[in-house]
């Protein structure tokens, strides 16, 4: 589990990130969503000890990141612009990253060769945009971190290499229990990869939400009645959003799926049907008076 309890970080007098609080729990993955300038980076770094907080506790199973050779053995970040050594070939990385982590797995290295088509003997620099990224998560998923911090890692992959790279980081976690924590500015790229999403805006964690329970806790439906809409039905509904289309209305409502079915069954509608709604339209509507979502991660 990591643990961020008011976390400030200064940069000179400006405040990055201002009194933050996270909960990560262990064997989940956790999507961080904010605009530019939110303090995304800043706090993944933070999370990852590479830069100290001048105030609060950041801890992974109860122990502190910050210097603890303990912790970032089992830790590993991929960050937004990926480094390696100057002319250093996968291979020659790949040795590196042995070194440095006990975890580090021969075996799925030589594993996920067919995963990603890289040649392991050129050097890494020569490779596109995309292709580091790629020799970045090979060599990730060879460490088997227990913790894998990623700053906006699909960002320049295309969409066969994202849809593999999720498929796998969903198996790590399933098999492992490995606990993720992956930032992006869009909500759309993180809604079939999280459990969890917190809502960053201006240094702070506004908000944090299970998926599962956001999408079991709202439903659109669209219903037409006799002689129009009662408006009893409205009192006993939790409705966030209502649209009239001629004699149908569509409904955006809080509440359990059985629950709202039951209650609309009961005024005996001409037409019920239970519509999807997506992530996206939950966030608008469930957040909208928090942030304003739209603008921030659903673009
Ligand atoms: N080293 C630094 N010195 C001064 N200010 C900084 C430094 N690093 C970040 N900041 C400021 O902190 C704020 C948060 O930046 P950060 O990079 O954490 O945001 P972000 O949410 O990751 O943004 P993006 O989505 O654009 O990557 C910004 O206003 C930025 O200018």
């Amino acid at each position: 589990m990591i643990q961020l309890v008011d976390v400030t970080k200064m940069f000179d007098r400006f405040a990055a990130v201002k009194g933050a609080n996270m909960m990560v729990p262990k064997g989940s993955i956790y999507g961080l969503l904010g605009p530019n300038g939110a303090g995304k980076t800043t706090l993944l770094k933070m999370m990852a000890g590479i830069l100290r907080q001048d105030r609060g506790t950041i801890t992974v199973d109860g122990e502190d990141v910050w210097e603890n050779v303990r912790v970032k053995q089992r830790l590993l970040f991929l960050p937004d612009f990926v480094y390696f050594f100057p002319h250093a070939t996968i291979r020659q990385m790949a040795d590196f990253y042995e070194q440095l982590y006990p975890s580090f797995s021969r075996g799925r290295f030589t594993e996920l060769r067919s995963a990603f088509s890289l040649d392991v003997d050129q050097k890494i620099q020569q490779f596109s945009k995309g292709m580091q990224r790629q020799a970045a998560f090979w060599l990730a998923f060879s460490v088997q971190p227990d913790v894998l911090i990623m700053d906006e890692p699909l960002d320049g992959l295309d969409a066969f290499v994202r849809r593999h790279v999720k498929q796998l980081l969903i198996e790590e976690v399933a098999e492992r229990e490995m606990t993720v924590v992956i930032s992006s500015h869009n909500l759309r790229e993180l809604e079939d990869l999280c459990d969890i999403v917190g809502l960053m805006a201006q240094g702070t964690v506004r908000m944090e939400r299970d998926l599962n329970e956001l999408r079991a806790g709202m439903h659109k439906i669209q219903v037409a009645f006799r002689g129009g809409f009662p408006s009893e039905l409205a009192e006993r509904l939790d409705i966030v959003h209502r649209e009239e289309r001629g004699s149908i209305v569509l409904l955006v409502v809080r509440g359990e799926k059985r629950s709202i079915e039951e209650t609309v069954s009961s005024f005996a509608p001409l037409i019920l049907d239970v519509l999807p709604l997506s992530l996206e339209e939950i966030f608008v509507y469930e957040m909208g008076d928090v942030v304003d979502v739209r603008e921030t991660v659903v673009g």
